[in-house]
């Protein structure tokens, strides 16, 4: 075919001229990285391409392709090739975006999240076993190890690395740096840069990990808590994590619309949810059932109180569909934001009939989870963004850096 021409062609121009005179290579010291996450909700490609000027200066990042997919890896527990599959389709974007003189340059990395880190050791292994193939039949990098479940405390730690990357604050001498919390389907994370002695001499040990990153050591406080995702979140106010053995069992909560009896279904398993048909709905007897998920859970540090944080994925989300931030902008909230958005929207549940039937549920988790669970207060600053810089607030961008400098492709 003609692609295949010129891609002989671009080769053939490669191995003639040396790489920083060579005419296809107008800017020689531009690299790229491709970086699947592989979520509970969804699976996700990242392409990056960077540009480093010197082995000083921080490799400057150039852009980023975006695509996804939906349901997760996770769905395809019993078809692990059919889940290979929605990798490959994901994997060919990458092919067209990459140029052909460079692709056996550029690595490709998939790592799973919660989702995988729930399913059956043996399932998790087959998914990621045939996705694993779908990258060695590419012409790309196939670094070892390049498809793999993550360590809950690098989603955290690689998460802080893309925000404070994308905010300007790991470069230059005066860094303020910027704490993350991160809400997924599965688990969530809270992750900062501990400024008091006593957060180091409180936390415990497993809480607290240096990372390097860019020449600098960064003593983190982070944790990942499986579980405690949005619709792990769901389940368990519902009753029914971990309950795939009960069939047909009806789970009610006075979170939801009170008429409702619905199908779900999350991790390859079936739920039967509904309202409380009889008893009582609204946001206080919500909040009290949500509360038995989060109270005395979670691991609370005094410092975090008077701080801001960025706030992404479902906490985005969710601030978006109630209008509490705009949808492309993002925006600032304090923490009782979503407490009165909760009261709304509970109190109002046939108002909401359009939205998602766990809207309330989903505030209120949200609510329960940063006062009760961290222990924020109601005037904490949240700082909701997407993107920055047109860049996904992703761990995926920090996983590359490291990755690329794990490869020695980066400095
Ligand atoms: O690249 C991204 N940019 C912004 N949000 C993202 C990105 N990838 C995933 N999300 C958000 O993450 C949430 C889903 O979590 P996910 O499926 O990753 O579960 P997990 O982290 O528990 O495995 C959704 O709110 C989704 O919008
Ligand atoms: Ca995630």
């Amino acid at each position: 075919t003609l692609k295949e021409q010129i891609t002989y062609i671009v080769m053939w121009f490669q191995d003639l001229f040396p790489p920083n005179v060579c005419p296809i290579n107008a800017k020689a010291n531009t690299f790229y990285g491709i970086m699947f996450d592989a979520g509970s909700t969804g699976t996700r490609i990242h392409i990056y391409t960077f540009v480093q000027k010197s082995p000083e200066s921080l490799p400057e990042l150039e852009g980023e392709i975006f695509e996804s997919v939906k349901p997760g890896l996770s769905a395809y527990a019993d078809q692990p090739e059919k889940g290979a599959e929605t990798v490959k389709r994901l994997l060919d974007m990458a092919i067209d975006a990459v140029p052909p003189h460079l692709w056996k340059k550029t690595p490709v990395v998939l790592k799973a999240t919660a989702g995988l880190r729930l399913l059956s050791e043996e399932k998790a292994q087959a998914l990621l076993l045939e996705v694993k193939e779908v990258f060695e039949e590419s012409p790309f990098l196939v670094p070892e190890d390049s498809v793999s479940i993550m360590d809950g405390s690098y989603e955290g730690i690689l998460a802080w690395i893309t925000v404070n990357f994308l905010t300007g604050q790991l470069s230059g001498q005066n860094q303020h740096t910027v704490g993350t919390l991160d809400l997924g389907g599965a688990s969530t994370q809270i992750t900062f840069l501990p400024r008091f002695e006593e957060t180091l001499k409180e936390s415990p040990g497993d809480f607290l990990t240096s990372f390097e990153m860019f020449n600098s050591t960064y003593k983190l406080y982070t944790h990942s808590y499986l579980g405690f995702g949005l619709k792990a979140a769901r389940l368990a106010t519902l009753g029914a994590l971990n309950m795939e053995a009960v069939d047909g069992q009806m789970f009610r909560s006075s979170c939801l619309p009170k008429q409702l009896e619905a199908e779900w279904h999350f991790g390859g398993v079936k739920y039967r949810y509904g309202g409380n048909k009889e008893g009582e709905t609204g946001f206080k007897p919500c909040y009290l059932e949500v509360l038995k998920v989060v109270k005395g859970k979670l691991h609370q540090p005094d410092e975090i109180r008077a701080s801001s944080f960025y706030a992404f994925s479902y906490y985005y989300d969710r601030a978006v569909d109630t209008n509490l931030i705009d949808y492309e902008q993002g925006g600032v909230l304090e923490v009782r934001d979503f407490e009165r958005k909760a009261k709304e929207v509970c109190d109002n549940m046939e108002r909401y009939n359009s939205a998602s039937p766990f809207l309330c549920m989903d505030l209120t988790y949200i609510t329960a989870l940063l006062k009760e669970g961290f222990g924020f207060t109601d005037n904490t600053l949240l700082q909701l963004t997407k993107k920055v810089n047109n860049i996904e607030t992703s761990w995926t961008l920090g996983a590359t850096f490291h990755l690329l400098q794990s490869l020695g492709i980066t400095y």
